[in-house]
């Protein structure tokens, strides 16, 4: 494992909402686990008004975030990890001079002996990044010549296409590409990695991988919650840009990639822009209108309690047409993937929060039990990425007695089944990388365009009301009945359970 160098991490936007509620619990992880480097601070910085100490309080010992996770310590061990913790006043904007941050930092390094090795993270309103990567160059804080410097980019990354690649542009006119860190927290967690130790490291799988043998793939990312306070954020983004975009499509990539030549980052990166490449772009009304579907949650009553509609919920335009479920089926132009649809689909406010992948595979070419019972394309890999990570592989089993009924039996694993290992939290594990110059599970520039590239047609489609089609779904099920219409004909939609092996069918509210 590498070594993690000493180092400053100076966050903006530090009195925000991601530095409590993530950054600080995952560093505090990193921390318990011995992981964070010997010498090492962080620098918060925003507008706010703050001290060093109210900053301690705030994101440390008054943390709601880190309640659960300090209680049993020890206090001089808690305070050893907030007195880590500084903070420096912007005074009162991000497009500033920022010589006093860099006498700051300069200060924290000579008494901290951290060298001059510095992340700096971007945890402000995106229209902010650019400003912020060009401050620091101002500054001369993006040199590399008495230590590396690496900037790391919060999500959204960039509205659409034209302004993801004017973003590129824009931050590569003061840093490197080798030094932006561009974050996916899917990338972080640990079976979305195991995708492509799944597929590369077994050879049980990899050799079906392929039209031959599977006869769709299905991924699915439900939320149970609602926009929650984000609704403002949420009614500019909607479910395409929220989730598809980034997260699905990184997804997708793992699954769709040729194998790459080693597990060297570039190497595993330029598989998936390949494969993120060969995603059919849909290019004309009719394609865009047959293979996607949108819509939103409705009020509802679950466990007794009324769920407010997407269009009650703060912050969002009561007339709003953002959508809060998303479907779509594509193909993947290449000669793995031929003729092989990939149905995809997001939401918020669905019965259960889980996201998995499925492979369906095809029926067995020459039916031999053909009254056995089960049905087309019942095996299935499945990977469930979240709650409960881990793989599902369903296949047929003789039922005992007479005859040949079959019946499906499930071959499954579990992560939390390996007690001894620690499953790292997304922002922990690239929060780590990051420090570590690790660029693996980030995005590069060419990853995000081309995945801004199969996304722009579709939300240009919607937004340009070409499509009126906004359907609506009761808050706590699977969505509109419409979504059938896209699946129907291949199998239906996948309707998984709290649990890996459960019966698919669940509902909150039917
Ligand atoms: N929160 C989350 O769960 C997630 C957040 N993200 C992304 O991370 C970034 C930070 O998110 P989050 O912490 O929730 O955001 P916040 O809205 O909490 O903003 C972070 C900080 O930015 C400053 N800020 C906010 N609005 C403005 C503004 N209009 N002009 C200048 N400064 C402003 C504020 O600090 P001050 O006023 O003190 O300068 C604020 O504390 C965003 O890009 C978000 O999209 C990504 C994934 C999840
Ligand atoms: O990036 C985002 O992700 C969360 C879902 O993340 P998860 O790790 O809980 O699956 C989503 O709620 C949010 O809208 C989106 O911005």
């Amino acid at each position: 494992m590498n070594k993690t160098e000493n180092q400053i991490l100076v966050i903006f936007g530090a009195s925000g909402d991601l530095t409590a509620r993530k950054l600080v619990p995952a560093l505090f992880n990193l921390y318990v686990a011995e992981q964070l480097p010997d010498n090492f601070v962080v620098l918060g910085a925003s507008r706010s008004d703050m001290t060093d100490t109210q900053f301690r309080n705030r994101v440390v010992l008054e943390s709601s975030y880190l309640k659960e996770k300090i209680k049993d310590k020890d206090e001089s061990y808690i305070k050893d990890f907030a007195n880590k913790f500084f903070y420096e006043d912007l005074g009162g904007s991000y497009d500033t001079d920022y010589s006093r941050l860099r006498t700051r930092v300069e200060d924290l390094k000579n008494k901290y002996n951290t060298s001059g090795n510095i992340i700096y993270y971007l945890s402000t309103p995106p229209t902010l990044y650019e400003t912020i990567a060009q401050r620091l160059a101002d500054a001369g804080m993006s040199t590399q010549n008495n230590g590396w410097k690496r900037l790391v980019v919060e999500k959204p990354f960039g509205y659409s296409l034209d302004t993801a690649i004017e973003l590129n542009k824009g931050l590569q006119q003061f840093f490197k590409e080798h030094q932006i860190y561009r974050i996916d927290h899917y990338l972080g967690k640990e079976t979305v990695q195991n995708l492509l130790v799944t597929r590369f490291a077994n050879s049980i799988f990899e050799p079906l991988w392929n039209r031959n043998y599977i006869h769709h793939v299905e991924i699915t990312n439900a939320e149970e919650v609602g926009v929650e306070k984000r609704g403002g954020y949420y009614d500019k983004s909607g479910a395409l840009r929220d989730m598809f975009q980034n997260h699905l499509l990184q997804i997708v990539s793992l699954v769709v990639m040729e194998p790459p030549i080693s597990d060297a980052p570039e190497d595993i990166r330029d598989e998936k822009v390949k494969a993120l490449k060969s995603l059919r772009i849909m290019k004309d009304d009719q394609t865009l209108y047959d293979n996607t579907i949108r819509a939103q949650y409705t009020k509802s009553i679950i466990d007794g309690n009324e769920v407010k509609g997407y269009r009650e919920e703060d912050g969002v335009d009561e007339n709003s047409t953002t959508e809060t479920y998303a479907a779509i089926k594509f193909f993947v132009d290449n000669w793995r993937w031929k003729d092989t649809p990939f149905y995809v689909r997001t939401a918020k406010r669905m019965p259960t929060k889980v996201t998995e992948v499925v492979i369906h595979f095809k029926t067995p070419h020459h039916q031999i039990f053909k009254d056995s019972g089960v049905h087309d394309k019942d095996n299935k890999l499945i990977i469930r990425i979240q709650p409960d990570e881990g793989i599902l592989v369903k296949f047929g089993v003789k039922v005992p007695g007479q005859g040949f009924k079959v019946e499906r039996a499930n071959l499954d694993f579990y992560y939390s089944n390996l007690v001894e290992t620690h499953v790292m939290d997304a922002y922990e594990r690239l929060l780590l990388d990051a420090m570590q110059g690790d660029a693996t599970l980030y995005s590069r520039a060419d990853e995000v365009e081309a995945a801004w590239e199969f996304v722009d047609p579709i939300l240009k489609y919607w937004e340009d009301g070409k499509d009126v089609r906004m359907y609506g779904y009761a808050a706590g099920v699977w969505g509109p009945e419409n979504a059938d219409e896209l699946i129907e004909g291949i199998g239906e939609w996948r309707n998984p359970g709290p649990n890996l092996t459960d019966d698919p069918g669940f509902c909150v509210i039917c």
